[in-house]
């Protein structure tokens, strides 16, 4: 993986739902990269098309229009657990499973050993905190806690890239701000990019850059966002 390029640019990337009359613009043509080291939050109210852009930019899903491309990691079908790895909101840990074969199970499906992806799992959750939690099921757990396991579920793999999915709309104000201290420490711990979407503007103050959606219409901005006489729209920046 080269570290001097984007690992995510979409190029006049959109998203329609739907054909005709009915049809739902979720996403404009939209320019956008992520550079290694990012720290982004995705603002913008409901139905704005952040999760739409996420899904995009995770090759989850597919543009209508345009592209999007991994110039740091390859092809669509490279992208692996230690490429992208996505944290959505609320409770997505499979109920059967403990917390530390929660945060396995991804490396196990990308071929590590049960061993070696238990001894990953659990120096993630030890990251994290969490270590006391790995045999509990997820029906022992807060909210909170389940938030932070399935962020240790995503850095386990090493990703150069975190998509957070508002990972914190589920929870109240303060363990919204502790799930996100957790994932700013281990971007860094890891080096990796974070993009997260929030409607919390305190969490969005705490990221470097801010990209505004409104209508599927993406705006950058870096000023501070509780002045918004002061935020800056940097058009010329957009593609970088
Ligand atoms: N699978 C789908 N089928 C039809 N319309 C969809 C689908 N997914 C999203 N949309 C529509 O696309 C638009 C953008 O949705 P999206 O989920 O990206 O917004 P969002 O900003 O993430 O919203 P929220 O903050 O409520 O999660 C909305 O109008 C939504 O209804």
């Amino acid at each position: 993986m080269s570290p001097a390029e984007p690992l995510v640019r979409c190029t006049q990337a959109a998203r329609t739902f739907g054909q005709g009359r009915t049809a739902t613009v979720a996403l404009s043509p939209t320019d956008c990269v992520v550079l290694p080291g990012d720290r982004i939050a995705l603002v913008g109210p409901s139905g704005s098309g952040k999760s739409t852009l996420l899904h995009l930019m995770a090759g989850l899903d597919d543009p209508t229009r345009g592209e999007v491309t991994w110039p740091a990691i390859g092809s669509r079908d490279d992208l692996r657990p230690g490429h992208v790895a996505v944290v959505f909101q609320g409770p997505t840990l499979l109920a059967p499973l403990t917390v530390i074969e929660n945060v396995a199970l991804p490396l196990i499906l990308d071929g590590d050993t049960d061993a070696r992806a238990r001894a990953t799992a659990r120096e993630a959750l030890g990251l994290l905190g969490l270590a006391g939690l790995a045999d509990k099921l997820p029906e022992e757990i807060s909210g909170g806690q389940a938030q932070r396991v399935a962020v240790a579920r995503a850095l386990a793999g090493r990703p150069a890239l975190i998509l957070a999915d508002e990972p914190t709309g589920q929870l109240d104000r303060a363990s919204g701000q502790v799930v996100t201290d957790v994932l700013l420490q281990a971007a860094d711990h890891a080096g990796a990019a974070l993009v997260i979407s929030t409607h919390d503007m305190s969490i969005a103050q705490r990221f470097a850059v801010c990209w505004q959606l409104h209508s599927g219409q993406l705006t950058r901005t870096t000023a501070d966002l509780s002045d918004p006489a002061a935020a800056s729209i940097e058009e010329s920046s957009w593609s970088r």
